[in-house]
């Protein structure tokens, strides 16, 4: 299943997103705070474990989520940002990484380097804003489940009709949590209307 936000503050944020006069760092900012509501709303369920803490007037019962559950794996580039702001709600969890890149002429994605600690019994969050034909994201968890991944939550900003589409057919058992899904993807294999290409937006390598 996938599950498109309908928080209006998400939309505000991905719009600011769009503009080109929304800088690198801003940029960045605000993948952080996208993905922070991304990750509530994808957590709404996770299990929690009641924890004895102590609080001013003593020790309390409180639910706590199971965080130590939780792997963290962002696609390096423009996944960095997504786990910086994930990482500041959760701090306590794992994380992982895959650095992978789109080749622009044939768009199928390559996998550049991985560090992926021990997934048994563990949900993965898999970290990537973009979803355009679908090849990375589709190709990423493919690797996170040959590496015993058997929990994965995909949280992503934008994406094509047709890229959400491809990854539900090749992993129907991964749930989809994004900020808002455009309307199409255009002949070069790009989100429209998108924002661009967000390694280069949040990285300041577009020019
Ligand atoms: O759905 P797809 O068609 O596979 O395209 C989406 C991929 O492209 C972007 O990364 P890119 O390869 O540009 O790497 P970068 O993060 O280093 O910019 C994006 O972050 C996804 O990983
Ligand atoms: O629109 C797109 C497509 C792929 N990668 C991006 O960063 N943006
Ligand atoms: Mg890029």
């Amino acid at each position: 299943m996938y599950k498109e936000s309908t928080n209006v503050v998400v939309k505000h944020l991905v719009n600011r997103l769009r503009d080109v006069r929304t800088a690198s760092n801003e940029f960045r900012l605000t993948i952080e705070e996208i993905s922070r509501m991304i990750a509530s709303e994808a957590l709404e369920n996770f299990p929690t474990i009641t924890t004895n803490i102590n609080t001013w007037q003593g020790p309390l019962d409180v639910e706590m989520l199971e965080v130590q559950k939780i792997v963290l794996v962002p696609i390096l580039r423009a996944g960095e940002p997504m786990l910086t702001g994930i990482l500041k709600t959760l701090p306590y969890a794992k994380s992982g990484f895959l650095a992978m890149k789109r080749d622009e002429k044939t768009s199928l994605s390559k996998l550049f380097y991985e560090n992926i600690p021990n997934l048994e019994d563990k949900t993965v969050l898999l970290l990537d804003p973009m979803v355009a034909t679908g090849g990375s994201l589709i190709d990423a968890i493919t690797y996170l489940k040959e590496k015993g991944a058997k929990k994965i939550l995909s949280l992503n900003v934008l994406g094509s009709p047709y890229g959400v589409q491809k990854v539900q057919e090749a992993h129907p058992d991964v749930d989809i949590y994004i900020a808002q899904i455009d309307e199409r993807l255009d002949e070069n294999n790009y989100i429209r209307p998108g924002l661009g290409d967000a390694g280069d937006r949040a990285f300041n390598t577009s020019h």
